[in-house]
C-alpha cells in the first residue's frame, strides 16, 4: 500500500520543515558585532590556542610564518623594483646591463614563486594545527560529565556537532590566512610610508592614509549584516545536514512508510532555507566586494596623482627622460604597494566578518559548557560511594523546562537486593523518573542520592558502538572501573563466550566470522574491529538488546536501570535475561508494562495521573 492511499484522521497544513532547536543566543541582539564581545571571544580562542598541548608548535608555526612572510616581502620588493630598472636600462639602450638584469629578474621571479607557495603551505599547516588544538579543547570540555547531555537536552545552542566539525575548521583556516597578513601589516606599512615620503613628499603618504580611512569606514558600515548572515548560514547548513542524516539513519523506516515524498519536501525546504541565507549573504557581500574592488582600482589613479605633485612642482626637472620613467615606475610601485597593503587590511575585513561569525558559534558552545559546569559546581553534587542505595526524598519530577510536573513528593528507597519495578500508562513519566533517579534530570524539589559509579543503564533502543565484539560487550570501556574492585569484570574469550550464551547469543561469533568470510577458528573473533553499520546489520533490534544485557553482566554493577530494555525480546529470552541479571547479584530498577516481570522485583512503583503514585511491596512468588 502506498502512503498516499492513507486517509489522515486529522488534516492539517503540513508546514513540513524541521524546526531548529531554540537558539537563545542567536536572538540576543548584538551577538555578531565586531566589537568588545567579538574581541573577548577572540581573546578566548587565542588563550585556548596558547594553552593547548601544542602551543610551542603553534607559536613556532606563527613565528616561522611571520619570518617567511617578511623574507617573502623582501623578495617581492626586489621583484617590484624590476620594472623600474627595465625602464632605465631600456630607456638608455644599455645592452651590457640588459642581460644581467634579465637573469636577476628570473632568479627573483623563481624566489617570489617559491616564497608564495611556501607561505600558502605554511598558512594551511598552521590552520590544521589550530583546528587540532581547538577541537581537542572542545572535546575535553564538551564530552565530559554531563556537559554534552545538558547541552543537547537544553537545546540552547543549535547543532553542537556542526560547531565542532565544521565551524572550528573554518575558523582555524580563516585565522591562519589572516594572521600573518595582519601581523606583518604594521612593518610593511611603516617601511613603504617612509619610501613613499622620500619620493613624493609628505603629501603622498598622507593622501594614501586618508584614502585608507575612507575605505575602512565604508567597509565597517557594511560588515555587521554580513557577520549575522554568516552565523545564520552556518545554522541553516547544520539543519540541512541534520535532515539529510535522518534520511540515511532512518532509510528503512522511511522506505517502509513510502515516506520519500515527505522527506524530499522536508529536505528541499531545509535546502531552500540554506540557499535563501546564502543569497542574502552574497547580496550583502556584493557591497563589501564593490567597496574593496573600487578602492583597489582607485589605488593606481591615486599613485599617479601622488607622483604628479613633485613632478609638476619641478622636483625632478634635472632628470633625463629614462630616469624620470624609472622614478615614476618606482613611485607607482611604492605607493601602489602601500595602497595594496592597506587594501589587504581592508580585505581582511571580509575574512574578519567570517571569523567573527565562526568565533561566535564556537565560543557560544564553550560558554554553554561553562554555564553547565557552573551550575553543577554550585549544586555541589557528590557521590556517596559508601551509601549503596538509591534514595529519593520528597522529589518532584518535572520536565527540564519545569512546565510539566510528572510526579509529586516521590519518596523511594532502593537498597541493594530489593529491586523496584516502575509501571504506569504511556507518557505518565516512567522514563523521567529513571532520568531523575540516575541524576540526568535534577529534581524540581526534594533530593536524590545515587551511587552513580555503581549504576548501569540499559535503554530500550540499545546503543551499539563501533569496534570489536570485546569492545561492544565491555562498553564504555576501562574508564568505567572508577570504583575498581566493585565491578567484577571478565575478560577472557571463554568468559565472553559464557556471557553471550547467558543472553542467548551463543551463535554470534560464528555468525560474525561467516558474515566476514573469516574462518570459524578465527583467533581474532573477539578483537576484529567493525564499524557501527556492520553491527547494525548483523544484529537485529532484539539481539541488540541482548548485547546491552550482556554488557550489564560483563560489568556486574550493584544497580541496573532498565528502561523497557527487553521490549523486543520474546518472553522466554526476556525471562532468562532477567534471571541472569538477578543471579549476578544486580539490583534492578526497571520500567516495564509486563506483569511477567513482577517476580524479579520486590517493590512496585505505580505512577498515576496528576503526579500521584503508589509504592507497594511485591509478595514473593513461590
Ligand atoms: N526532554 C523533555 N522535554 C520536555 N518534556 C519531556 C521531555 N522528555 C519527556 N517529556 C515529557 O514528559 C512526559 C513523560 O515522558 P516519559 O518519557 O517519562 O513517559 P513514559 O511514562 O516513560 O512514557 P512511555 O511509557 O511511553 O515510555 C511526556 O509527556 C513528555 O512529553
Amino acid at each position: 500500500m502506498h502512503a498516499s492511499t492513507f486517509q489522515p484522521l486529522v488534516s492539517h497544513d503540513s508546514e513540513d520543515h524541521y524546526t531548529p532547536p531554540l537558539d537563545k543566543n542567536a536572538n540576543s541582539g548584538n551577538q555578531y558585532a565586531v566589537g568588545m564581545l567579538m574581541l573577548r571571544r577572540l581573546y578566548r580562542i587565542f588563550a585556548v590556542l596558547l594553552a593547548s598541548r601544542t602551543p610551542k608548535r603553534i607559536g613556532l608555526g606563527c613565528g616561522a610564518l611571520l619570518v617567511g612572510k617578511l623574507a617573502a616581502e623582501v623578495v617581492f620588493y626586489y621583484a617590484g623594483r624590476l620594472p623600474s630598472e627595465f625602464y632605465k636600462v631600456l630607456g638608455d639602450k644599455d645592452l651590457k646591463a640588459f642581460f644581467p638584469l634579465l637573469l636577476r629578474c628570473m632568479a627573483v621571479v623563481a624566489a617570489a614563486g617559491t616564497a608564495r607557495a611556501a607561505l600558502d603551505y605554511g598558512a594551511a599547516a598552521l590552520g590544521v594545527m589550530m583546528r587540532s588544538a581547538l577541537t581537542t579543547y572542545t572535546h575535553k570540555r564538551y564530552i565530559r560529565g554531563r556537559a554534552f547531555y545538558e547541552t543537547v537536552a537544553r537545546g540552547t545552542v543549535d547543532n553542537p556537532d556542526q560547531r565542532i566539525t565544521q565551524d572550528i575548521e573554518r575558523l582555524s583556516s580563516s585565522m591562519a590566512t589572516i594572521l600573518p597578513e595582519l601581523l606583518i601589516a604594521p612593518f610593511l606599512i611603516a617601511y613603504y610610508t617612509v619610501r613613499c615620503w622620500s619620493m613624493a613628499g609628505p603629501l603622498g603618504p598622507l593622501a594614501i592614509y586618508v584614502y585608507f580611512v575612507a575605505g575602512a569606514l565604508c567597509t565597517r558600515a557594511v560588515m555587521p549584516p554580513i557577520i549575522r548572515r554568516v552565523y545564520q548560514q552556518e545554522r541553516e547548513e547544520g539543519n540541512f545536514r541534520f535532515q539529510e542524516i535522518r534520511i540515511t539513519e532512518f532509510a528503512e523506516s522511511i522506505a517502509f512508510f513510502a515516506g520519500e515524498d515527505r522527506e524530499r519536501t522536508a529536505a528541499d525546504a531545509a535546502l531552500g532555507r540554506v540557499i535563501g541565507v546564502q543569497h542574502a549573504l552574497l547580496r550583502k557581500q556584493f557591497w563589501l566586494g564593490l567597496i574593496t574592488q573600487v578602492f583597489s582600482y582607485l589605488g593606481a589613479t591615486v599613485s599617479y596623482a601622488i607622483i604628479a605633485v613633485p613632478i609638476f612642482l619641478g622636483k625632478y626637472d634635472a632628470k633625463t627622460g629614462s630616469e624620470l620613467s624609472s622614478i615614476i615606475s618606482m613611485n607607482a610601485f611604492v605607493s601602489m604597494y602601500l595602497i595594496y597593503r592597506f587594501s589587504v587590511v581592508i580585505e581582511q575585513a571580509k575574512k574578519l566578518s567570517d571569523i567573527a561569525g565562526y568565533t561566535a558559534r564556537v565560543v557560544q558552545l564553550w560558554e554553554e559548557v561553562d554555564r553547565i559546569e557552573d551550575m553543577e559546581h554550585n549544586l555541589g553534587e557528590e557521590d556517596d560511594e559508601d551509601d549503596m542505595r538509591i534514595v529519593a526524598e520528597n522529589v518532584t519530577v518535572s520536565t527540564p523546562s519545569g512546565e510539566q510536573v510528572l510526579v509529586s513528593a516521590l519518596t523511594v528507597d532502593v537498597v541493594a537486593g530489593r529491586s523496584l519495578l516502575i509501571t504506569g500508562p504511556n507518557g505518565v513519566g516512567k522514563t523521567s523518573v529513571l532520568r531523575t533517579l540516575c541524576g540526568l534530570w535534577r529534581p524540581a524539589a526534594g533530593s536524590v542520592r545515587v551511587p552513580r559509579h555503581e549504576l548501569f543503564f540499559l535503554p530500550q533502543a540499545a546503543y551499539i558502538v563501533s569496534g570489536s565484539l570485546r569492545e561492544q560487550l565491555s562498553y564504555p570501556g576501562h574508564q568505567r572501573g572508577q570504583s575498581s574492585g566493585s565491578l567484577a569484570r571478565v575478560c577472557g574469550d571463554a568468559d565472553l563466550a559464557r556471557l553471550l550464551s547467558a543472553v542467548g547469543l551463543a551463535q554470534l561469533v560464528g555468525r560474525i566470522t561467516s558474515a566476514t568470510g573469516a574462518s570459524a577458528a578465527d583467533h581474532l573473533a573477539y578483537d576484529r574491529p567493525y564499524p557501527v553499520s556492520f553491527w547494525l546489520k548483523v544484529l537485529s533490534p532484539g539481539e541488540q538488546q541482548k548485547v546491552s544485557a550482556a554488557r550489564a553482566l560483563f560489568w556486574r554493577p550493584r544497580f541496573a536501570i532498565l528502561d523497557e530494555c527487553t521490549s523486543a525480546l520474546d518472553s522466554a529470552a526476556e525471562a532468562s535475561i532477567y534471571q541472569a541479571l538477578v543471579d549476578a547479584g544486580i539490583t534492578l530498577v526497571s520500567v516495564s508494562h509486563r506483569q511477567s516481570l513482577l517476580k524479579y522485583h520486590h517493590m512496585r512503583l505505580d505512577l498515576l495521573p496528576q503526579g500521584q503514585y503508589s509504592l507497594t511491596p511485591i509478595p514473593a512468588i513461590a
